[in-house]
């Protein structure tokens, strides 16, 4: 019959023989430490999100923060981000494998996916049908950020969730997903090579199960790309760095040292 093509094609024969594939249960077993680890630490539980679509910002409320100061509403920006990165934190800290890595791989990892796991999560607090999110207790339209002064960047983000909603993907899946974003093995600064892929391997392997156990191999097309992904988390350090260049001291002493540490640390 046809050979079963290796779901692991970049893993060598070092590492081959070092480790045989996985079993089934296996694989079951690390899709369920996911899903449990994503449940454990989505900072909103998805039904709550779809409960409060109902809450929408005033006209009054939206003019309100477009009175604020560009910096405060920078600073707010970065603390919701940080809040957000620490739930991503927490979630890769959970994933089975992750740990295992050295302190520098598992930071390198966390630096360059935390950015593009929070970006697929705000589609659970994403609402399509009147392209608002959930900011703040409230769900706001772009306009809301509007006093950011980065108003490409937002309206980017914003056709991304609504590009991403329209996949209406589970919360299993936006767990493996949000998983092997962040266990990018081919990361220029990674360590232990053999130990990431074979996490990426495994992780890529749990997912593909599970989109064929419940018929969902559609979806892979309608997934947002690498390149992507990439290039909104870039202009988002871009903009962090042009704010950062004509407000040193405000970046310095008020913005979340996590939030400096990840996306202004040149
Ligand atoms: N929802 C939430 O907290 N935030 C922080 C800043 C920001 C920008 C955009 Cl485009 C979308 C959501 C959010």
């Amino acid at each position: 019959g046809s050979e079963q093509q290796n779901p692991c094609p970049d893993m060598n024969h070092h590492t081959f023989l070092e480790s045989a594939d996985p079993c089934m249960t296996e694989i079951e077993n690390l899709t369920q430490n996911v899903w449990k680890s994503h449940q454990e630490t989505c900072q909103f539980h998805v039904e709550d999100l779809q409960l409060l679509r109902g809450l929408i910002f005033t006209r009054e409320e939206v003019a309100i923060y477009h009175q604020k100061p560009m910096e405060e509403m920078w600073e707010r920006c970065a603390w919701r981000i940080t809040e957000a990165i620490q739930y991503v934190v927490e979630f890769a800290k959970r994933v089975d494998g992750f740990m295992t890595l050295c302190q520098n791989d598992q930071i390198v990892l966390l630096k360059a996916g935390a950015m593009e796991v929070i970006l697929v999560r705000m589609c659970r607090a994403f609402n399509c049908e009147n392209n608002t999110v959930f900011f703040e207790g409230k769900y706001a339209g772009p306009e809301i950020f509007h006093s950011l002064g980065c108003g490409d960047l937002i309206s980017s983000i914003f056709s991304f969730s609504q590009a991403l909603s329209e996949v209406q993907l589970t919360e299993q899946e936006i767990a493996l997903f949000s998983a092997l974003l962040l266990m990018n093995a081919n990361h220029p600064w990674i360590q232990e090579k053999g130990k990431v892929t074979r996490l990426q391997c495994d992780l890529t392997t749990a997912f593909k199960q599970l989109l064929k156990t419940h018929c969902r191999e559609g979806i892979l097309a309608k997934l947002p790309s690498k390149g992507r992904l990439r290039s909104l988390c870039q202009e988002h350090v871009n903009r962090v760095r042009l704010f950062r260049d004509s407000h040193p001291v405000i970046v310095h002493t008020l913005f979340p040292p996590l939030y400096q540490e990840l996306f202004s640390s040149d």
